[in-house]
């Protein structure tokens, strides 16, 4: 399966029939395409004017496509077809904004020289003052080496930006946090540490973006240690959290006792090892995982994990399966086991389509979009910002997974990611959390030896 993600939106003329839209959307299907939004542009009596936003895996598949739409009979007529993602990033995705008017000589003066210099003396008194008179408080640093960048892999920092953009539009609008992307411009632990350490000044968080493992575990364990604010890996544990929620769902709705339940876990990077030891300190038993790195299986052992040595063993023996490697089209829908929760996390294409892993016997099947990380870090630098933490324990990760939970409708795996209650869910379970009787949470020795009956979901 190609990597290739397109998305175009065609703008169809649609005979104004009865069944015409029907007629087009079929055609786009047979050919491959998802169809996302429909929009009306134009009603007439003839003729109706629909830009239909499609996705197809590759050029060819779009050629194919426009071609079968062209051989419609009955007056259907192509006018364009645009990239609107790409349209819609021009000059990016974010900006920076005063906040204050500066329309006036005595504006001016409040805002900078002379009357700026008094709120400096004020935090050189009572340097806790800049949380009132600056932004800091509420500003967090995106930071990214660019050398795992979605699924993408190292395409370096300056090709990963539209992604920390994205972040931080996200920080924006559903935690009214400012969120600052940081491109550092190399991949050496000691110099990233040393570089975020430098500019942690002007921040109150840090949330480490598509750094790639085994890196990433030194960095953010040493700027934990050395830095007095939060900092959080979001492939690590904000996608921990959305992972440990979407398994409770699931198990909720199958009546299945989580915990006794065999986890397994495909791709043991950043993603994949921290979602192994969510599961193992949630308490979860039987947690197994596989890796083309012998590295990554060795360090999920050394956390109580099991490793197995192929993916077939591990589907033949696992009662919910996530994958988080990176690589499209990796699991055969011949694998899928009757009854399996399939989460097939990676970004932007999983390793089986949830409708195929659905079809091939899956209970419950989804793909990174929507188990989310999004649904995760918002909510928790908001909590941790609110009630002042300066960092971010197990606990709250917990604590931020079950809220989220608790926000999914039955039946559903997540919730709606723009839902700003969710948001909201996450950011007060988090702020609740009695970060002073948060204990260091030991990870329990597990070990799977032997191959047990699979217990269905259906
Ligand atoms: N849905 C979500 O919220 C999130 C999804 N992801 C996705 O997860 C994927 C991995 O991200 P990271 O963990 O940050 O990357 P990573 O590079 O740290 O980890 C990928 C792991 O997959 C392993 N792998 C690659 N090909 C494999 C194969 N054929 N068989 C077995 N193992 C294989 C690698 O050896 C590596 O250990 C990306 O596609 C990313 O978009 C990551 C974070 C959040
Ligand atoms: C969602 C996300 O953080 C990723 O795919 O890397
Ligand atoms: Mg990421």
């Amino acid at each position: 399966m190609a990597n290739k993600h397109i998305i175009r939106t065609l703008m169809v003329e649609i005979p104004s029939v009865p069944g015409s839209l029907g007629k087009l959307t079929t055609v786009i299907g047979l050919a491959g395409g998802d169809i996302g939004e429909v929009e009306t542009i134009q009603v007439g009596p003839n003729y109706t004017t629909r830009n239909i936003t499609v996705q197809v895996e590759h050029e060819k598949q779009l050629s194919e496509l426009l071609e079968a739409v062209h051989q419609l009979e009955g007056g259907f007529r192509i006018h364009t077809v645009s990239d609107e993602v790409l349209r819609s990033h021009e000059g990016g995705k974010i900006q920076m904004k005063s906040k204050m008017p500066i329309e006036s000589l005595a504006d001016l003066r409040r805002v900078y020289t002379p009357g700026v210099a008094d709120v400096c003396r004020v935090i050189e008194e009572e340097p806790e003052k800049a949380g009132i008179y600056t932004s800091i408080g509420n500003t967090v640093a995106i930071v990214t080496d660019g050398t795992a960048i979605l699924g993408l892999g190292d395409i370096g920092p300056v090709a990963g930006m539209p992604v920390m953009e994205g972040k931080s539009a996200l920080f924006d609008q559903l935690a009214g946090i400012n969120g600052v992307p940081i491109l550092l411009n190399t991949k050496d632990p000691d110099q990233i540490v040393q570089t975020v350490k430098s500019i942690s000044l002007g921040f109150s968080g840090i949330l480490l973006e598509d750094i790639a493992s085994p890196h990433c575990f030194e960095v953010e364990e040493r700027l934990k240690r050395e830095l007095d604010i939060p900092v959080m890996h979001d492939d690590q544990h904000g996608t921990a959290v959305v992972t440990l929620s979407a398994v409770i769902s699931a198990c909720k709705s199958a009546g299945v006792d989580l915990r006794k339940a065999r986890v397994g876990q495909i791709g043991l990077g950043a993603a994949g090892l921290a979602i192994c030891r969510m599961m193992m300190a949630y308490g979860v038993k039987n947690v197994i995982g596989t890796d083309k790195s012998q590295i990554a299986m060795t360090r999920l052992e050394n956390y109580g994990g099991c490793s197995v040595d192929s993916i077939e063993k591990l589907m033949e023996c696992s009662d919910i399966v996530i994958a988080t490697t990176g690589i499209p089209g990796l699991i055969k829908k011949e694998w899928v086991r009757q009854g399996q929760v399939i989460l097939a996390l990676s970004n932007p294409k999983p390793e089986i389509e949830p409708e195929e892993a659905l079809q091939a016997g899956a209970v419950y099947a989804a793909d990174g979009r929507s188990v989310n990380n999004v649904l995760g870090f918002p909510g928790i630098f908001r909590g941790v910002l609110n009630a002042g933490f300066n960092e971010i324990t197990h606990s709250m990760l917990v604590a931020a997974a079950e809220a989220i939970a608790a926000c999914t409708k039955p039946g559903d795996l997540v919730p709606h990611p723009l839902d700003s209650n969710v948001h909201k869910m996450v950011a007060k379970a988090v702020e609740n959390v009695d970060s002073l009787s948060d204990k260091e949470v030991k990870h329990p020795k597990i070990c799977i030896q032997r191959k047990v009956p699979l217990k269905s979901f259906a």
